[in-house]
């Protein structure tokens, strides 16, 4: 059974980058569907208008619930899952990806200006899995980059989607750290050697010096990682 995505949004052309490389590959596979909406055409007024003034008072403009629930109701079942981006939502990460990549229907609803009506998420959420997630803490301009990327992320991890599922085993047995550095040809490049325990072809020797590479580079750079932490 193929993943289907539909994501919804006022700029479809952001999402041209999913018909290239592995993402392209994956649909002409038939291993997942995406299908792009634009929100307008679930707009009932001349000016085609998706926001208004928020309640309350307050800078910017929020998105109004009518268009998303005709865009929504177009394509909801009760297999879907909706996922909203937001700065305020639950952050994404490698184990959210993995269970997107193993569900059947996913809705993106990739909301602009200073967010959704919150009554989108209120009705939905009995209906089906409603999921805000944020894919870190810095505010985009809207939800179809975060989309991108968590479609990007858990996509991947589609069975039968990455050419050479070794990869993946690497990664699972990379973490909790980060990864250790990667070097290939040539042996010297501009004044530079390749540490020499890699060409050494002493496999124990090699996947010791990448743990501690590892720990290094996650101390340094990830300590909110390291075990105990
Ligand atoms: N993580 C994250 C999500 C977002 C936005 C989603 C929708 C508008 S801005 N910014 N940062």
């Amino acid at each position: 059974m193929p993943l289907r995505i539909d994501v919804i949004t006022i700029f479809p052309d952001y999402f041209a980058p999913l018909q290239l490389s592995l993402m392209g590959k994956a649909q002409q596979s038939g291993l997942v569907t995406i299908a792009i909406h634009d929100l307008r055409e679930f707009t009932s007024d001349r000016h085609r208008s998706v926001d208004d003034t928020p309640y309350g008072g307050g800078a910017g403009m929020v998105m109004t619930p009518e268009p998303w629930g005709q865009a929504i109701d177009a394509v909801v079942t009760d297999q879907s899952t909706l996922i909203v981006p937001t700065p305020a939502g639950k952050l994404f990460s490698q184990p959210v990806a993995a269970e997107l990549a193993h569900s059947t229907h996913l809705i993106f609803a990739c909301g602009r200006y200073e967010g959704i009506d919150q009554r989108v998420v209120e009705y939905y959420r009995p209906r089906i899995d409603v999921r805000e997630l944020s894919i870190g803490d810095y505010v985009l301009a809207g939800g179809d980059v975060a989309t991108l990327a968590m479609i990007e992320a858990s996509v991947r991890l589609v069975p039968g989607v990455l050419g050479n599922p070794e990869s993946l085993v690497e990664e699972s047995h990379q973490l909790p750290g980060v990864e250790y550095p990667s070097y290939t040809k040539p042996p010297t490049w501009r004044g530079l050697d390749v540490p020499e325990v890699l060409l050494s072809g002493h496999h124990d020797q090699i996947a010791r010096w990448r743990a501690e590479q590892s720990t290094i580079r996650t101390t340094h750079n990830r300590p909110d990682l390291l075990p105990g932490s």
